[in-house]
């Protein structure tokens, strides 16, 4: 198969999808490789490396969907490459649907097969290629928080760990999953008081046995959300139905209790975000102000730090990216439950659900397909 390394085009997003060393291992597979032009140079990775890899380097963009089978990215395609998708060629990235539908409807039209990351999941429920930039993720927000707290930044001018007679900030983390854990983790260490909300009892009794004293684990609901936001410095959102828009937990009217140079670090942003007031931003202009709080909302935080992320993440896309290719699409479906979990797009139909009912769209169950 030809397989195509796109280079990523969001503002400031420095990650590459493949690393010299996968590209050296999907060629041992058998396959030939084609980068595109300074693909990896964000991350540290040169042409010249790739090449030694045995990769073949393209000019644009155009260039590598025009010549491969299957195409990677970090991020989801942008607008100015919707037109370049082909019918039947495999996009494997992170997609993010339910927060987007003209990508939806890009991909829907493009009649390609779009395999998302963030949906291939085990059978304990767990998203193995979300995991590793959840990590990272978490533990940014943590530092995001405690950035925009200070006064120069828009914040309330509260250091997160306090000092000697002096009370710590206090971080609300909302969702205890992968993301969750990581930003308590290091709220914690930074010595805040920390309290982590979570729907699910099994995952709070885990959190309780394994975090450290100033954090405290917290069964969620309206009226629980209501009173720890409102004595909140720092407020992180981390929940994740997986596939779907992410339910807005903090409404507007909530904000207005909120202390004023608070701030909330959005990370459930790319699945639209669990806040009311959050929109997208970019790490050129990453805060807002509504009500008084700060307003966090990058939706690839990881793209920051993009040398750590883009080695985590390849390390978790390649043994999936190796199975496509030296399968093909579907029998690599057939045969792992995984792979066909990451089936959203597929020759026009929605095929996960969550997607098709975010927009009120037709939803075809992928096994159609195979
Ligand atoms: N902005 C960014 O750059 C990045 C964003 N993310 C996003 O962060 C979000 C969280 O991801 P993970 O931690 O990996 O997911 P996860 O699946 O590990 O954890 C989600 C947690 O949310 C909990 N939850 C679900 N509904 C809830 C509710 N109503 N109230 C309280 N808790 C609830 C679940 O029980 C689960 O423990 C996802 O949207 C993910 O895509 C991940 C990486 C980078
Ligand atoms: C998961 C995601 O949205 C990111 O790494 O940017
Ligand atoms: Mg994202």
């Amino acid at each position: 198969m030809k397989v195509g390394i796109l280079k990523e085009i969001k503002v400031l997003e420095n990650r590459v999808c493949m690393v010299p060393t996968g590209v050296a291992t999907m060629i041992a597979n058998g396959h030939e490789v084609y980068v595109e032009n300074n693909a990896g140079a964000g991350a540290g990775f040169s042409n010249e490396e790739y090449v030694a890899a045995g990769a073949t380097v393209l000019d644009t963009p155009a260039d590598v969907y025009q010549t491969c089978d299957m195409v990677m990215h970090v991020k989801e395609p942008q607008p100015s490459e919707y037109d370049m998708i082909r019918e039947g060629q495999i996009v494997f990235t992170y997609l993010h649907l339910a927060a987007d539908e003209p990508q939806t409807k890009a991909l829907m039209k493009a009649k390609s097969i779009n395999i998302a990351y963030e949906t291939i999941e085990k059978k304990d429920g767990s998203l193995p290629l979300l995991v590793p930039m959840s990590e990272v993720a978490g533990r940014m927000a943590a530092q995001e928080g405690a950035k925009y707290l200070e006064m120069p930044q828009g914040g309330r001018g509260v250091l997160l760990g306090g000092v000697k007679g002096v009370a710590p900030a206090t971080v609300v983390v909302i969702g205890g999953g992968v993301v969750g854990i990581n930003a308590a983790k290091m709220a914690a260490g930074l010595g805040a008081q920390v309290y982590i909300l979570d729907t699910n009892l099994e995952r709070l009794a885990y959190l309780d046995d394994v975090m450290p004293a100033n954090v405290f684990p917290v069964m969620s609901n309206p009226a629980i959300l209501k009173e720890y936001v409102t004595k909140a410095d720092v407020v992180i959102g981390a929940v994740l139905i997986p596939g779907a828009k992410a339910p807005k937990l903090i409404t507007r009217e909530m904000l207005k209790d909120m202390k004023d140079g608070a701030v909330i670090v959005d990370v459930a942003i790319d699945q639209g975000g669990c806040f009311e007031t959050s929109k997208a931003t970019t790490h050129a202009e990453p805060t807002f102000t509504v009500e008084g709080v700060v307003h966090y909302c990058v939706a690839n935080m990881p793209g920051a730090v993009a040398r750590t992320s883009t080695i985590a993440l390849t390390n978790a896309t390649l043994p999936y990216a190796v199975q496509i290719a030296n399968k093909g699409w579907k029998k690599a479906m057939q045969e792992n439950e995984e792979i066909k979990l990451g089936a959203n797009v597929i020759d026009g139909q929605i095929t996960y659900k969550a997607v098709a009912e975010a927009f009120n769209l037709d939803y075809t169950p992928v096994e159609k397909f195979l």
